[in-house]
């Protein structure tokens, strides 16, 4: 019985004095339906918590042998995906299954994924998260608040098929949050917005229909908005438990700080993780048409079908934004993504077109050297 699946099975009758199971690491059906008898008997699942460069950092929840759910670290070479295609490399969330000797087995398959795409040496994709069910678009009622920047953030999220919801920070400072509130449900009116004072943690306590046990977050928004503050409000209680790491050392105990996986008080798991904060530049096309549906709808009334709704006649997006039915500021966001979004597409296409012709370059410099030397 040293699988953490075993260990977990026993927790709901075990007489712990802690909650932490695998499920509050965001382990779940989607997940257990995945193993076959086998590999639930003798593998071990980790969630990958951080990725560096040379090596990923994976969590798991394993009985101490005082009996009680303890968070256990492990380390993995990056190594041994150097071969695969992205896709297939371990990003932040994902799920891998260890054997005894923590030697990695397999990868789970992902219900959601961020990912966007970069112009590297070798891969055009660059995976950012897994397995998220909710992006907190974190914005603050001041100088920084921009429609056009949460509406970005909403195509991601859609494009990623997670569950966006917008909060705004620093309604303490602020006169009427009410004004920010109505202009941001005027983007979606079912979408979840929320007003809080970040530094404050029963405000934050708001937060929590998205913070029950097995849920995970990822937060994004502009430097200064108060991401970690709010990071900080919604781990508080449980700081203690998230750096109370325990690796097997002579002394059995040992923490470790500064990490990515914060456990939320509520039972959700919050993954801050630099990829997600760095964001910028993604690749979504799909997530923009869905960001942006009135727009796509009234498009089909166009007279022409491939309108780009400047200044066409009969066009119903125009049309509609005279009538002020829609916002022009609405339109333009919509342009300046979907133009930003075929630009990063072309020069994706633009480098490996000219990776293609260092490849051919290459080839015929080598067999121009082999025939020289053939003479
Ligand atoms: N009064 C008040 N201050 C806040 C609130 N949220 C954040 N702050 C303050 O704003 C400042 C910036 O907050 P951070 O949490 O560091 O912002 P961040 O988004 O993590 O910034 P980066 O690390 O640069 O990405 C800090 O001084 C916070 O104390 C809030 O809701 N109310
Ligand atoms: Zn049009």
């Amino acid at each position: 019985m040293s699988s953490a699946l075993k260990d977990t099975a026993v927790l709901d009758t075990a007489n712990r004095t802690n909650n932490l199971s695998l499920t509050s690491l965001g382990w779940g059906h989607f997940f257990q339906q995945q193993l076959i008898l086998e590999e639930f008997t003798q593998l071990t699942p980790f969630r990958v918590t951080e990725v560096h460069r040379n090596r990923i950092v994976l969590q798991t929840v394993m009985e101490a042998p005082d009996g009680e759910m303890q968070l256990q670290e492990q380390n993995l070479s990056t190594l041994f995906w150097k071969d695969r295609p992205t896709q297939e490399r371990p990003t932040v969330g994902d799920w891998l299954l260890l054997d005894a000797d923590q030697q990695p087995i397999r990868l789970l398959n992902r219900f959601s994924l961020i990912q966007r795409l970069a112009a590297g040496i070798e891969t055009n994709q660059q995976l950012i998260a897994a397995n998220i069910d909710t992006l907190l678009i974190v914005t603050s009622c001041n100088q920084d608040f921009n429609l056009s920047r949460i509406e970005r953030y909403l195509s991601l999220a859609a494009e990623s098929r997670i569950q966006p919801v917008v909060v705004l920070t620093k309604s303490d400072l602020c006169e009427s949050p009410e004004r920010y509130i109505d202009q941001i449900r005027s983007l979606d009116n079912l979408l979840p917005v929320e007003s809080v004072n970040a530094t404050d943690p029963n405000s934050v306590k708001q937060l929590q229909p998205w913070c029950k046990s097995g849920q995970t977050l990822v937060l994004t928004g502009s430097s200064g908005v108060g991401k970690s503050t709010l990071v900080n409000s919604l781990s508080g209680q449980h700081e203690q438990d998230t750096q109370d790491i325990r690796e097997n050392d002579a002394k059995g105990r040992h923490t470790t700080t500064g990490r990515s996986l914060h456990l939320i008080s509520g039972g959700g798991l919050l993954l801050d993780t630099p990829g997600m904060r760095e964001l910028k530049l993604f690749d979504s096309e799909f997530g923009i048409r869905k960001t942006f549906s009135e727009i796509e709808t009234l498009a089909e009334q166009c007279r022409f079908a491939d309108c780009l709704h400047l200044d066409e006649p009969d066009c119903a997006v125009t049309t509609a934004i005279n009538d002020g039915r829609l916002e022009a500021r609405r339109l333009e966001s919509y342009h300046k993504l979907m133009s930003e979004q075929e630009r990063s597409q072309q020069s994706v296409a633009a480098k490996r077109e000219k990776d293609r012709a260092l490849g051919r370059f290459y080839k015929s410099a080598k067999s121009s050297i082999k025939q020289h030397k053939g003479r």
